[in-house]
């Protein structure tokens, strides 16, 4: 587990051989910029020895030293450890030096009297650049081996598809990191599952504390994150801890994110921008320790354009990013999906797992699931109540699938992809031709079947069998 004060998740070093200026920036750091995961060290001739046993990320540099000057050590650790960032911190405000530095590799460059918060947002700067570059490396390997690390986490997402092997491949990436994760996909795709797994992922010790946002009115929303002081409104009269607290050390998870009002956007932002929220009646900031992430079936990006959702945040909520196929992208998880549930629904009922006809994965394959996979799980549940003999019955799906693959079909003014195969410069196809073209896919798709195409294309199997009889007259 990761300690729930460690951030970030690999070492800050500060070198320099002053130990008290040591001591107030180690202070200055964790304070203000919530970094906590520090060693400090104030003779440079062991810096290196340092570096090969401590899992260092970021070295922050002071130039005057007795023994190895900060030059010199700048060399040796760009040359051993061009990994590691390095951001001098100098008692000179010296262009040449500075110029010099950062020729040599130095990621940026500081004066000690420079402003704090331009120190803070420099290194978190320097945080946030090694973070990506270890996340884009441990993606890389794992796509490259196409391997999982915690594949028991992803036990309770049942997929075969590459999409979300993908998925689950990035999301171990981006796990240890403190940044938001934003989740994306339509309704019922497992949004939340994937957030419980990118909570076990991280090891973080706290809790997954959950909130779904969409209808919170903004008053609300800033008590049940941020809490209150006893006396903060008439009827405070107790002070209580808000979700961000209980979530310390964990993950923040807010649901339905596209939905919140506009003045909660606002506080969000300022939450994520600064690590620091005031509970409702106090002026002390507190500082937040969880990781959040956030999922929406929104487009986030359409509602930016119509104006309900604000920009800024988006960028800062997107770092990373997944967005999960919804079901009918990923066919090939049905008969999983199928089986799985068909288990869970007849041990809840407490009936043996009944069978199924074998065109039932086929009914299903040729269905849209609006609600994706809370709709199938729903469907399968229903079905299994409902079924008498050892064999599941077609009519709890036919009821719903029947009716919306015709109303699917009969959309008008959206033409479905295989409609949508005119060649703009060839010769419009004549009635008579598109009939036996809709049929001919209806059979496909279908897989022969004749009373599916015949359901597909919205008549009744006589009177397919009756144009099938007339457009292949030697069958
Ligand atoms: N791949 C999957 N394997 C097994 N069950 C799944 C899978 N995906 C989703 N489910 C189940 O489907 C239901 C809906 O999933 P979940 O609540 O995670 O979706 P969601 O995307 O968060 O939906 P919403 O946007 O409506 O909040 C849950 O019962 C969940 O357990």
């Amino acid at each position: 587990m990761i300690n729930q004060t460690q951030y970030p998740e690999f070492g800050v070093l500060l070198v320099d051989d002053e130990a008290s200026f040591l001591r107030s920036l180690s202070i200055t750091l964790e304070r203000s910029g919530g970094i906590t995961h520090i060693h400090r060290c104030n003779d440079s001739r062991e810096v290196m020895g340092i570096l090969e046993c401590e899992h260092i990320g970021l070295v922050l540099l002071d130039l005057t030293m007795p023994h190895l000057s900060g030059q010199q050590l700048l060399e040796l650790i760009t040359e051993q450890h061009p990994d590691i960032s390095v951001i001098i911190i100098s008692g000179l405000n010296q262009i040449e030096s500075a110029v010099k530095c950062l020729q040599q590799g130095a990621f940026d460059y500081f004066v000690k009297t420079s402003e704090e918060g331009r120190l803070i947002e420099g290194i978190k700067r320097a945080i946030r650049m090694q973070e990506m570059r270890r996340e884009n490396l441990a993606l890389g390997q794992r796509i490259l081996n196409n391997s999982l690390e915690s594949p028991h986490v992803f036990e309770p997402i049942i997929s075969r598809s590459h999409q979300m092997r993908a998925v689950f491949q990035y999301l171990e990436s981006v796990a240890p990191s403190n940044q938001p994760l934003l989740i994306c996909g339509e309704s019922g795709t497992g949004k939340e599952l994937l957030a419980k797994a990118a909570h076990q992922l991280s090891k973080r010790s706290g809790p997954l504390v959950s909130v779904n946002v969409a209808g919170l009115d903004d008053n609300i929303f800033a008590d049940t994150l941020f809490g209150h002081q006893r006396g903060a409104f008439t009827g405070a009269e107790r002070s209580r801890a808000g979700l961000i607290e209980e979530a310390a050390g964990g993950t923040l998870f807010l649901d339905e994110i596209g939905d919140l009002s506009m003045a909660s956007q606002v506080k969000l932002l300022r939450l994520l921008q600064e690590g620091e929220y005031y509970p409702l009646g106090s002026d002390r900031p507190k500082r937040i320790r969880a990781r959040v992430i956030v999922a929406t079936h929104q487009e986030l990006q359409q509602r930016q354009a119509d104006g309900s959702f604000r920009r800024d945040l988006y960028y800062r909520l997107c770092t990373h990013k997944i967005h999960i196929p919804p079901l009918r992208q990923r066919k090939d998880d049905l008969p999983l999906l199928l089986d799985h549930f068909l288990t869970q629904a007849a041990a809840e009922i407490g009936k043996p797992v009944p069978g199924y006809p074998p065109e039932l994965p086929l009914l299903l394959s040729n269905y849209h699931f609006p609600g994706n996979i809370r709709e199938l799980r729903a469907l399968i549940f229903d079905a299994v109540t409902q079924h008498r003999s050892h064999l599941l019955s077609m009519e709890v799906f036919r009821q719903v699938i029947g009716q919306n693959i015709e109303t699917k079909e009969s959309t008008r003014g959206q033409p479905s992809e295989s409609l949508a195969t005119f060649n703009p410069e060839g010769p419009l196809p004549t009635l008579a031709q598109m009939d036996n073209l809709l049929v001919e896919e209806a059979l496909k798709r279908a897989d022969n079947n004749q009373s599916l195409a015949a359901r597909l294309l919205g008549i009744s199997q006589p009177a397919l069998s009756k144009r099938l009889k007339k457009s292949r007259p030697g069958e």
